[in-house]
């Protein structure tokens, strides 16, 4: 806790930049990812808002030309630089989910198995049976596939197979779980399920979410960044960015002036 009885928040970011190639998409970012939160990352495209997201879980090392710079901490410990937390652990500790729901090519019980497999989790058997249940049940998906688990992931519906993705990222026990715009490609019914199971999720996971949907960021989060240009521009609870933003910039883009 903090001296002001706050929880201490799960990540940091400190003069966070990423370049690529030549030019800089995030400048000088600092927050705070409080703990047990849904963290909402806004702002128009191009903003960096993606960029962000994947220096929690270091995903940007995988894409050449990027260089970050700047400190992220995991519970107060460095994912950066020489003392930096390996990547492979790292990626288990913050899961992330992404905008096209990937499932392997693989059956229901195979893609949740496939974390706890490679990292040796849990036996196989009833070990890793357990596992899949109660990850397929955290994601909302077991009742609607307890009866196929041998069947492919990939022959389900674009919602199912998000949270599919999203039982995977649950079954190696992850502490932060990062979603990068997880309802883009589906239908409002479908979106309106993730946005439950994200509600769902949040006393037991914290989370951060980039989204374009104003309205999606309202209804799941309860704390909002808006970025603009590589920057942060304001961060506070959800219901004041959108009722009463400090900033004019913040209010140019949740009133739709542009973005
Ligand atoms: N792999 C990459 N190589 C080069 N430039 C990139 C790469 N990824 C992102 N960028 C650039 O970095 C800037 C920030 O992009 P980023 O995808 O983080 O923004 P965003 O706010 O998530 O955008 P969107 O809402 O459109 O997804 C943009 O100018 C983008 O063109």
């Amino acid at each position: 806790m903090s001296e002001q009885g706050a929880p201490s928040p799960k990540m940091t970011a400190r003069h966070l930049a990423v370049r690529y190639g030549g030019k800089l998409a995030l400048k000088d970012v600092d927050l705070d990812i409080a703990s047990g939160r849904v963290t909402a990352l806004i702002g128009p495209s191009g903003c960096g808002k993606s960029t962000f997201l994947r220096c929690l879980n270091r995903m940007n090392d995988t894409i050449p030309g990027a260089k970050v710079s700047g400190e992220v901490t995991l519970d107060g410990a460095p994912i950066y630089g020489r003392d930096g937390l390996d990547p492979v652990l790292l990626r288990a500790r913050v899961g992330m989910v992404f905008q096209r729901p990937n499932p392997f090519p693989k059956s229901i019980y195979d893609n949740v198995a496939f974390g706890p497999r490679l990292m040796g989790l849990c036996h196989e058997g009833a070990d890793m049976d357990a596992v899949v249940q109660s990850s397929l049940e955290s994601a909302g998906l077991w009742g609607e596939v307890k009866d196929r688990l041998a069947t492919k992931g990939t022959g389900l519906s674009g919602g199912q197979q998000q949270r599919l993705c999203i039982a995977r990222a649950i079954a190696v026990g992850p502490e932060v779980i990062l979603m990068d715009e997880p309802c883009s490609a589906l239908d409002p019914i479908a979106t309106a399920k993730i946005e439950e199971l994200i509600d769902s999720l949040r006393d037991q996971y914290t989370i951060v979410i980039v989204t374009h949907s104003m309205q999606q960021a309202a209804r799941v989060s309860q704390i909002t960044a808006f970025f603009h240009l590589g920057a942060i521009i304001e961060v506070g609870a959800t219901e004041q960015v959108f009722t009463a933003p400090a900033k004019e910039l913040t209010q140019g883009y949740i009133t739709g002036r542009f973005g």
